[in-house]
């Protein structure tokens, strides 16, 4: 039985641990799919290059109404996926061949792990026989999957996820969306501009209800300009009928049906703790399958650390990056640990329009009973903002109106993304809404100024 210093399961966040202070370690590293994860493989890195091209796609349309008449004569789909996943699958592979064949302390095993007793690994290497590992130290970075809702008849319709949605042979003609969430709002954009009919399904009464409120609604009102959006709807059952699925709804006005050639499902992910059987090493997870840690990505049992997905309340990338970082700090250093920082975490959707937030939503803060301001700042009344003919897109601002110091930030519209980095900046370090209005430059006529003029739209005590 091969053991080892270190083993990390998941080459996703997990992957980039090692660096050349791992070098005199002997390391194995587990993975049952492609490596590199979801991020670089199935999730932010190909689907913001969908929405880029799809951001294109929709220019003409946009222009129009600004005296530009161009019109959209096509999208090549075939060239679209193969010229993205042209650039994806050779990092990936890449990444895979470096590991294994240049990093001479690195052992990497292409299966599934998966525990049968304490700190010991079984790997399924697909020749039938497993292969036990074991290991004076574990990461446990093996991400999240998809959640099947339960439908009646889901699973024999052929419905796609985020896992393969964005390799489909041919575009479909209408595509039903099910879910109102990140995945579901970016690729209704980006399949929207694409040509495709767009029928999304929420549950809830509104589309990213996450938000705060303000964008929520306005996302919402957008939202069904564009697409077909059936809100307060329960998906009751799915049946195949020839090219085509329908999905069988519950709603306000009873029962009704929705159909297209391609069904996508994005209701949200869950941890992959389960595939571990952590029980059999005494890692223990919360109710809803995040695996225990305390503030130093520290598991219960000592020497096994876990990051990301599989452990963290947020599901994003820079989340699993910055624990990844903390987790790397700890095995080098187990006598000084780090701390991981979740109190400003952000995060953006890349759909149309844009939207991007950090802190506290207004209804978060009501509910916790903190003491608020709100200011809101449209983007017509900037001069650039206006320039472009903007008439969605705001910047709310909550602040403690006693110190000034902000609460929460939160934009829809063009290029959110970018404009709320500063404002995460703000709260990082403790700079006050009226230190970072007056006590710096803003460039003239750009498009920051909508932050510098929500920040002084704040009510502050005097
Ligand atoms: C469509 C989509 C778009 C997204 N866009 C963004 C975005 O724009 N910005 C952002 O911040 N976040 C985005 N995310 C979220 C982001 O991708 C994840 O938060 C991040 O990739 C999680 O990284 P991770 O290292 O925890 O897990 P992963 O990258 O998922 O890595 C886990 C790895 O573990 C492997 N594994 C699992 N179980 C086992 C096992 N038992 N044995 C061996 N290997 C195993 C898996 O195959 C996988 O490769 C997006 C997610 C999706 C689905
Ligand atoms: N730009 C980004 O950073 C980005 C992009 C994509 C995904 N992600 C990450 O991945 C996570 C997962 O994304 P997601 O969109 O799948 O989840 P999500 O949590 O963002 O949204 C899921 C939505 O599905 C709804 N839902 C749940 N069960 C349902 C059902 N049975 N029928 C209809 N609707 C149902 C929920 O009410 C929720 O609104 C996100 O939370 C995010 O952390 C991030």
């Amino acid at each position: 039985m091969r053991h080892f210093d270190l083993v990390i399961i998941g080459t996703g966040s997990g992957n980039s641990i090692l660096d050349p202070r791992f070098d005199d370690w002997n390391v194995a590293i587990v993975e049952k799919g492609v490596f590199g994860g979801t991020c670089l493989n199935v999730g932010c890195i190909p689907t913001k290059m969908f929405v880029h091209t799809a951001d294109l796609a929709n220019a003409p349309a946009a222009g129009a109404r600004l005296g530009v008449d161009a019109r959209l004569t096509g999208v090549r789909w075939p060239e679209v996926r193969d010229r993205i996943f042209g650039r994806i699958d050779p990092i990936a592979e890449g990444g895979r061949r470096y590991r294994a064949e240049e990093c001479a302390n690195v052992t990497v095993y292409a299966g599934e792990g998966r525990f049968v007793g304490s700190k010991r690994l079984a790997v399924s290497t697909g020749s039938g026989e497993d292969e036990v590992i074991t290991a004076d130290r574990f990461v446990l970075a093996a991400g999240s999957r998809p959640i099947v809702p339960d439908v009646v008849g889901i699973e024999q319709v052929g419905f796609h996820t985020n896992e393969d949605v964005m390799r489909l042979a041919e575009l479909p003609r209408r595509m039903v969306i099910l879910g109102s969430g990140f995945v579901a709002t970016e690729f209704a954009h980006v399949f929207g501009s694409f040509g495709v009919d767009v029928t999304l399904v929420a549950r809830s009464d509104l589309l990213l209800r996450g938000q705060d409120l303000d964008v929520a609604t306005r996302f919402t009102e957008l939202a069904e300009r564009r697409w077909d959006v059936r809100r307060n709807r329960k998906a009751v059952r799915a049946e195949r009928d020839g090219d085509v699925t329908r999905l069988h709804l519950e709603g306000p006005d009873g029962a009704e049906v929705v159909e297209g050639e391609a069904l996508l499902v994005a209701v949200g992910r869950r941890p992959n703790s389960d595939l571990l059987n952590l029980g059999a090493t005494g890692v223990t997870t919360h109710p809803d399958g995040r695996v225990v840690v305390d503030c130093h990505q520290r598991t219960e049992v000592d020497g096994i650390y876990a990051l990301g997905d599989l452990s963290s309340p947020y599901q994003l990338k820079h989340v699993a990056n910055h624990e990844a970082r903390v987790v790397q700090h700890n095995l080098l250093h187990p006598d000084a640990p780090v701390s991981t920082d979740h109190r400003f975490v952000p995060h953006a959707v890349f759909s149309s329009p844009q939207v991007a937030s950090v802190g506290l939503t207004e209804q978060q803060a009501r509910a916790r009973g903190v003491r608020y301001v709100t200011a809101t700042q449209q983007y017509a009344g900037i001069a650039y903002g206006w320039a472009m003919e903007d008439t969605t897109g705001f910047c709310k601002l909550l602040a403690d109106p006693a110190d000034g110091r902000l609460l929460g930030a939160h934009i829809i519209g063009p290029q959110a993304p970018t404009l709320i980095q500063p404002l995460v900046q703000a709260m990082h370090f403790g700079l006050d809404a009226r230190s970072m209005a007056r006590g710096q430059y803003w460039i003239h006529p750009s498009m920051p100024e909508l932050v510098e003029n929500a920040l002084l739209n704040l009510p502050l005590d005097d």
